[in-house]
């Protein structure tokens, strides 16, 4: 049950290089560095935000993208609420690689249910004209891997940040008021058990 204010975990994960850590800072500072440097492990920052009338504090993981940090970020994918499975549109290889880095979270992640996990899938570098992967193809991808959302998004230039990482707890809201409505219907069942076992004596 998410309290009024919750703290929600999000993790970026994709390849080095794609943006992860320039769409993080974008949403929480509101800056963008052309000369970013490689993330080493991981790095996390906090953002209040109101999605839906519903206070969240979203606590941001970003997380390295180049192999030879897979074993200094995987520890961390536990607990997550949230994946946000990040490519650039210039990068064919990153778009391809997405399937791997679902198939990592899940098994670091120890998720029970992939099917139902909240993934979110981010084409980072919408400002880059000379693109490598279709909006299309990337739609089609989202729709064939699990029905994600998918959007198009610009570090650079802010595009579409600010509504990816909202509709990322849009969809966290969403399924645990799922869950709560089945905790309460599961209540009500206890209470009909209740009233036909007093019907049999
Ligand atoms: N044109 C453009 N460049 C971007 C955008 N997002 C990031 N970049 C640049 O791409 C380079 C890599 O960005 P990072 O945010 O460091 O990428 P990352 O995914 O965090 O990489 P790792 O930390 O190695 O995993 C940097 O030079 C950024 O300035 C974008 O939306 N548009
Ligand atoms: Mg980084």
């Amino acid at each position: 049950m998410m309290s009024k204010s919750s703290l929600l975990k999000v993790i970026l994960l994709g390849d080095g290089g794609v943006g992860k850590s320039s769409l993080m800072n974008r949403y929480v500072t509101n800056k963008f560095d052309s000369h970013l440097f490689h993330t080493i492990g991981v790095e996390f920052l906090n953002k209040e935000l109101e999605v839906d009338g519903r206070q969240v504090t979203l606590q941001i993981w970003d997380t390295a993208g180049q192999e030879r940090f897979r074993s200094l970020r995987t520890p961390f994918y536990r607990g997550s609420d949230c994946c946000l499975l990040t490519f650039s549109v210039d990068d064919g290889q990153s778009f391809h690689n997405l399937a791997n880095w679902k198939k990592e979270f899940t098994y670091y992640a120890d998720v029970k249910d992939p099917d139902s996990f909240p993934f979110v899938v981010l084409g980072n570098k919408l400002d880059v004209p000379e693109r490598q992967v279709s909006g299309e193809d990337a739609r089609q991808w989202c729709r064939e891997n699990g029905g994600h959302p998918y959007f198009e998004t610009s570090a650079k230039d802010a595009t579409n940040v600010a509504s990816a990482f909202e509709e990322a707890v849009r969809r966290l809201i969403v399924s645990d008021d799922k869950d709560d409505q089945l905790d309460l219907n599961n209540t009500v069942d206890m209470h009909r058990k209740r009233d036909s076992e007093s019907t049999c004596c």
